[in-house]
């Protein structure tokens, strides 16, 4: 069997909610993927999902999002899908520009918004 798609989730504090919601609309679907996620967004996603395949990496402003830039750089992961705050100033700003950029770099289909994740998750489930 074919190795199953990681998908990486993410939100920034003012976007939990948000993809808390999203997760559960979408259950199904990330029930046929590995799922990594940054600490505190994992954790809401395992509260409202809990048989999800999910692996919490570190909180984004403690390195989180550089390990997920490095699994991507190591084709780890597959799709990036982060609801970002644009509101907020981030300590970590640096990181999550650096998160982005290797999304770019390795050409992975990035979702920055609920919209556009919605027809990522219509596109790439089977
Ligand atoms: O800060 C983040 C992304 O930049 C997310 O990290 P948490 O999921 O640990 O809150």
């Amino acid at each position: 069997m074919a190795d199953r798609k990681c998908v990486a989730l993410i939100a920034h504090d003012q976007k939990k909610d948000d993809l808390a919601i999203f997760a559960k609309a979408n259950e199904a679907v990330f029930a046929q993927w590995k799922i990594v996620a940054t600490g505190t967004t994992g954790g809401r996603v395992l509260d409202v999902c809990p048989g999800l395949d999910v692996t919490r990496l570190k909180s984004g402003p403690l390195g989180g999002d550089q390990q997920i830039g490095a699994m991507i750089a190591t084709g780890d992961v597959q799709l990036l899908i982060f609801f970002v705050d644009p509101l907020t100033a981030m300590p970590h700003d640096v990181d999550v520009k650096a998160l982005m950029r290797l999304a770019i770099v390795y050409d992975i289909p990035m979702a920055l918004n609920r919209a556009t994740a919605e027809q990522l998750i219509d596109f790439n489930h089977n």
